[in-house]
């Protein structure tokens, strides 16, 4: 049967997509699902990694039942995830042995303290690109093996594995047979040697988890196996594609250059730039990490990692309740012309880059008897603009490179006040593409690339649009002085937890 189509997984931090490519990039199709967030103490965050499979594979019968497609027109299938999130199974049932322990997820926090303590930081950071954080994967799988009753006996005798959501989906998918992540999803891990391109046995002596729990580390593009026809509607198609949604998201953008970057607007905000062959160590905060592995060889980014953007306008809606959609915070926020000298800092679960406090707390400073909720919407809406400047401004200086536009995607993105005030807060255009879905586009390009389905990066970007470019309005002197008041609010939210949080 003639092949039409690629299919995207987009296994997200608060939903599951599956979303149809053509052969044109065009969407013919999306499902999506969310799932349940478990916040067990503050601070911790858990999925539950039995529904996110159940989700996903009931979003893409839903998928292929409403578009009335053939699954033998599917070409293969690209998976994309969101990266960190750690689940440890058991080889033999199959069953995982805890909760997914989420990318947000603070519970390892005095474990990273104990390891800055023994003075890991600047060794782990040149080996893995990250820095000593809570975020990844690596203490809490040792939080797992610490903490699960058994559980370290089992992993010594090899009973256990460990995955990122791309490796589970695809341990499911088919049938047990498989156990692979790609380049990208393994240097999130903080146990994966970036320069050696190998599971780094030192760090992994550190953690106490033995390397036979660990996926076998494949390219970006390349074909992992194929369903098993049980698990897939009755269907074997290879699995061809895997990339942590930040990565695909700077391919779905088309930055295959060095110096083109690219921000996405989800539950968190992820900086992205191509640096090509060239392995960038930050001075300020940034990650450096791998940005696929294609064409034989593998490719770095630079990365400033904000840990809420998104999940403050859905704290808005389910915690505060002062709205009823995230889009009800454009009208809100529209309804006043600033916000009147108040700033928000949405440190819930501490900040990321360029700050890396695990122990920082939101807070809402500069409030008077004036105050509106319509003010306090604006200064949460800002938060996402004044983090991206904090991360932009890390980067120019890290890389020598003065961005002339940046390229947005995800979620909010959508809302064009928000689009508008970066702009203004950055003094650089902001570009916002026709598909938005950047992150599924560049986990089907990438599965498309490896079956032949595209050609090359080169009819990739032939086909990227423009939707809408927004230009700098402000003056130098309002942002400048705006950003300030930023600068001195994200002090006051600074070291305020106890450590054990
Ligand atoms: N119009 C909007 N204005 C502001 N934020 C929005 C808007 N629409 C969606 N969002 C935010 O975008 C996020 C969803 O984006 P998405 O890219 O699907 O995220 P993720 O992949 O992290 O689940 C949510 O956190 C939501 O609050
Ligand atoms: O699922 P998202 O879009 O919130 O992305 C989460 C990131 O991959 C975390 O590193």
């Amino acid at each position: 049967m003639q092949k039409k189509y690629v299919l995207a997984l987009d296994q997200g931090t608060t939903s599951c997509r599956a979303i149809l490519f053509d052969k044109y990039n065009n969407i013919r199709g999306v499902a999506q699902k969310e799932f349940t967030q478990y916040y067990p103490k503050p601070g911790w965050v858990e999925h539950d990694a039995q529904e996110i499979w159940s989700t996903q594979y009931g979003v893409i019968a839903e998928l292929v039942a409403k578009t009335n497609i053939n699954p033998e027109e599917i070409a293969a299938i690209g998976i994309t995830n969101q990266r960190e999130t750690t689940v440890v199974w058991d080889k033999n049932t199959g069953q995982p042995i805890y909760n997914a322990i989420v990318w947000q997820c603070r519970r390892t926090a005095g474990i990273c303290d104990e390891l800055k303590a023994r003075g890991l930081d600047a060794e782990i950071r040149y080996r893995t690109g990250l820095v000593i954080d809570a975020y990844f994967s690596g203490t809490k799988v040792k939080w797992i093996l610490d903490n699960v009753p058994g559980a370290r006996e089992k992993a010594g005798r090899g009973e256990l594995l460990f995955g990122t959501m791309d490796t589970w989906l695809i341990w499911k998918l088919t049938g047990g047979r498989v156990h692979v992540t790609d380049y990208s999803n393994a240097s999130r891990t903080l146990m994966y040697n970036i320069r050696d391109l190998c599971w780094d046995e030192e760090i992994l002596k550190e953690l106490g988890i033995p390397v036979s729990m660990l996926p076998e580390v494949k390219p970006s593009s390349c074909v992992y196996g194929v369903t098993d026809p049980d698990q897939f509607l009755g269907y074997s198609i290879p699995i061809a594609g895997v990339a942590g949604d930040q990565q695909a998201a700077l391919f779905g953008q088309a930055c295959f250059e060095p110096g083109m970057a690219k921000n996405t607007y989800g539950t968190g905000c992820f900086m992205l730039m191509n640096t090509g062959a060239d392995l960038f160590e930050s001075k300020n905060g940034l990650l450096t990490t791998i940005a696929w592995g294609l064409d034989g060889k593998v490719e770095y980014a630079l990365e400033g990692s904000i840990f809420i953007a998104g999940a403050a306008i859905q704290w808005l809606r389910d915690g505060l309740r002062v709205i009823e959609s995230a889009a009800d915070s454009e009208y809100f926020a529209g309804k006043v012309e600033d916000t009147g000298g108040v700033y928000l800092v949405p440190a819930f679960v501490g900040l990321g880059a360029p700050y890396w406090d695990m122990k920082a707390r939101g807070i809402i400073v500069g409030l008077t008897r004036g105050t509106t909720k319509a003010h306090i919407i604006r200064a949460t809406l800002d938060s996402l603009a004044y983090q991206t400047r904090d991360v932009l401004e890390a980067m120019e200086v890290d890389s020598g490179i003065k961005l002339q536009a940046l390229k947005v995607d995800g979620g909010a993105v959508a809302n064009n006040l928000l689009m508008q005030f970066q702009a203004d807060i950055l003094g650089v255009p902001v570009e916002r593409p026709a598909v938005i879905e950047t992150t599924a586009r560049g986990a089907a390009n990438l599965a498309g690339l490896a079956v032949g389905f595209w050609s090359g990066k080169e009819e990739l970007a032939a086909g990227y649009q423009l939707d809408r470019r927004f230009e700098p309005a402000m003056s130098e002197e309002q942002r400048e002085r705006l950003y300030r008041g930023w600068k001195l609010a994200v002090t006051r939210a600074m070291d305020w937890a106890e450590s054990e949080q």
